[in-house]
This record gives C-alpha cells, structure tokens and sequence, in this order.
C-alpha cells in the first residue's frame, strides 16, 4: 500500500508502530543542516559480508555516539566518534519529541538512486529487545518500504521527505523488514540519519 502522508500518520500494525512526521524540521532547516552534515561528516564506504559474499556498501556511513560502545552489523563494526555539536542538538530535539533517550545515531549518505539499503531489520542485540527507532531524512526524498515477515498482505511504502522525522517501535524490528530500494529516477543526494540506544 502505497502511503501518501503530507500529514502526520500514526500506524498501528500488527506487531509495530510507525510514525511520520513529515515537517519535523522546514525545509530551510532540513538544508541548512544537509550542507552541515554533508561537510563536516567523515564518510566511509565499507566492505560488508551478506550470506558469506563480500559487497561494497552502496552508500557511505558513519557512526557518531556519546559513548564508545561500537555497532557491529553485516558482519562488520563501526566504532563511533563522539557526537558532534550539531548531532547533539537534533538529538536533543528528537528525544524531546520521542520521551526516549538515545546514544547513537547512524548516518548515511545516498550519492544517487543507485545508491540504496537493502531488505533488513535493525535488530542487532545491542539494541535491545523492542528497540525505538528515530529515522531523519535530509535532502532528496526516497522511497521507504516496510513488509511484515510473515503476514504477506502487510506491505506499505511511504515517501521519506527533507525534514522528516520516522519513529519505528514496538516489535517492529522483530517481526518487519525495511529498505530504501534504488530507483532509476534521477534523484539527488539524501542524508539519513537513525538514532538508536546502545
Ligand atoms: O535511509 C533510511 O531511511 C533507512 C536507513 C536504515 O534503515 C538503517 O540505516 O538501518
Ligand atoms: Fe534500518
């Protein structure tokens, strides 16, 4: 089902909860902190390990943290920098919003459509059992897929605009899968941004 959601929508699915907040940030915001992100990030690109066969990640990353316990995913491990100013401040909004704390935030830069993130649940044990999730998107917007493991009618996309703000909760990383597929359309660079309590 495709979600068309200018407005805020709260979902209650089977086994998750999902919120969109399209205008977390404006738009003058949501690029002004694009430009700060982009420049000041130290971007990596790394070799991942998915069903024993070794890929170049098809986008950059890096981890930021305000300890240093590393996140350790596809078979590798990301040991964070300490957060900076900038990512300390949209933490502090976001955890304002969410009644939640979080410790680290994922960053990931998608170059162009060619660029993605495959099917896959954040449900690494070091996020805990019912992990909350605050997902924020800065530039282009990108599709966003979500599907049940077993429920097979259970299947939504939602256009993850400049400025959003996307809670996943609940059991959502045990029973759901997610992924930002690639897309031919010609489509500008996006940051993400997913918080998360390790
Ligand atoms: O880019 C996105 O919107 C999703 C990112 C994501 O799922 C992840 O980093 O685990
Ligand atoms: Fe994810």
């Amino acid at each position: 089902m495709n979600l068309f959601s200018a407005e805020k929508t709260h979902l209650i699915l089977p086994n998750a909860e999902v919120l969109y907040i399209p205008n977390f940030y404006t738009k003058e915001k949501a690029e002004h902190i694009f430009q700060i992100l982009k420049d000041s990030t130290p971007w990596q690109q790394d070799v991942i390990k998915i069903f024993g066969k070794t890929h170049i990640q098809p986008r950059l990353t890096a981890l930021f943290a305000t300890n240093s316990k590393p996140y350790a995913y596809s078979n590798i491990i990301m040991t964070p920098t300490l957060m900076s100013e900038p990512l300390m401040q949209i933490k502090t909004e976001v955890e304002r919003y969410c009644s939640h704390t979080f410790t680290t935030v994922l960053l990931n830069l998608y170059r162009h459509g060619a660029d993605s993130n495959g099917w896959h649940a954040d449900n690494e044990k070091e996020l805990g059992k019912n992990p909350v999730i605050a997902s924020l998107s800065f530039g282009a917007t990108r599709s966003f897929h979500f599907k049940h493991r077993t429920l097979k009618t259970e299947r939504y996309k939602l256009l993850l605009e400049s400025g959003s703000l996307l809670i996943m909760k609940g059991e959502m990383q045990h029973f759901w899968l997610h992924q930002v597929p690639k897309t031919k359309k010609k489509v500008g660079e996006r940051i993400n941004l997913t918080f998360r309590t390790i």
